[in-house]
């Protein structure tokens, strides 16, 4: 029998986009549950209102399945995975193969593995999707982050993969943000060249994600597409 109220999963979620997708899931009343990796105030608002919350730091393989092993616990069903835990940062000269190992392993191993194991949980929900928030950067590279966007190259094939995969009870597809947040220790300089960067030309916040995710969980024959959400940056 598949179940119709089983929860949604979004990783990385005590702050930024995934708290607020998490806040917005809640309020079309989704069960919730959410991972994070450093406890936060935020994290007892969602408790709060019902979400449960599971520590997870996805540092290698070990520390993925033992999390896999920790939901498999809690629930024997998903109605959706959203991939948002992520890590953005420039590889410090001679710390390249650390960087790349660190964002391999949360934008790829993490979701590969979560995805895999996770599947038998998605197929006993009646609707079932997996999400891939990955960036559009890939679509051009980075000159001052390559391993960051070669791992979220490699997350874009996972949803090609995994969509072929899964299909037809599970939907895999894909959101690529350019500019979202800011982040506080962004300075006015760095802010004004960032806008300048896309057509529209704003800072437009995490709503623009969940109403992505919103799009995508309601509609029901889309699987494979990763939703550009850029603000018209390959226009410039
Ligand atoms: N913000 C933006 O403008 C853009 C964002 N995106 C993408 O959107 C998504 C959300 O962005 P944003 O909210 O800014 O993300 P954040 O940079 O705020 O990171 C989200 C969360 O990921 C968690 N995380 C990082 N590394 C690990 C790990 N190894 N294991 C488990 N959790 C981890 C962090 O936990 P902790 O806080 O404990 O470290 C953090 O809470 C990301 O996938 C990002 O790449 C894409 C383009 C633009
Ligand atoms: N995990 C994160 N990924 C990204 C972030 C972030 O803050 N956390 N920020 C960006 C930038 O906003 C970029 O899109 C524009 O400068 C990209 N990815």
């Amino acid at each position: 029998m598949s179940v119709t109220n089983a929860p949604i999963l979004i990783t990385g979620a005590s702050q930024r986009v995934g708290l607020h997708c998490a806040e917005r899931l809640l309020d079309d009343g989704h069960s919730l549950i959410v991972t994070y990796r450093s406890e936060k105030p935020e994290l007892e608002t969602l408790r709060a209102r019902g979400a449960l919350t599971l520590h997870a730091d996805f540092t290698n393989e070990t520390s993925i399945l033992a999390f896999i092993e920790h939901l498999k616990a809690h629930t024997d069903a998903l109605r959706a995975i959203v991939h948002n835990a992520s890590a953005w940062f420039a590889e410090a000269p001679g710390e390249e193969a650390a960087a790349f190992q660190q964002l391999f392993t949360v934008h790829m191993l993490a979701p590969y593995l979560i995805n895999l194991h996770g599947a038998a949980l998605l197929q006993r929900s009646e609707r079932a999707d997996i999400i891939h928030i990955s960036d559009d950067v890939v679509r051009k590279g980075s000159g001052n982050r390559p391993a960051y966007c070669a791992s979220k190259a490699g997350l874009d094939s996972l949803t090609l993969s995994f969509a072929a995969r899964f299909a037809p009870h599970i939907k895999v597809n894909g959101i690529a943000p350019a500019l979202l947040m800011f982040n506080p220790d962004d300075d006015a300089e760095y802010r004004s060249k960032a806008l300048k960067k896309s057509a529209l030309g704003f800072e437009p916040g995490p709503d623009v994600v969940y109403q992505s995710l919103r799009y995508l969980l309601d509609t029901p024959y889309i699987t494979g597409t990763t939703l550009t959400v850029n603000g018209g940056r390959h226009l410039k």
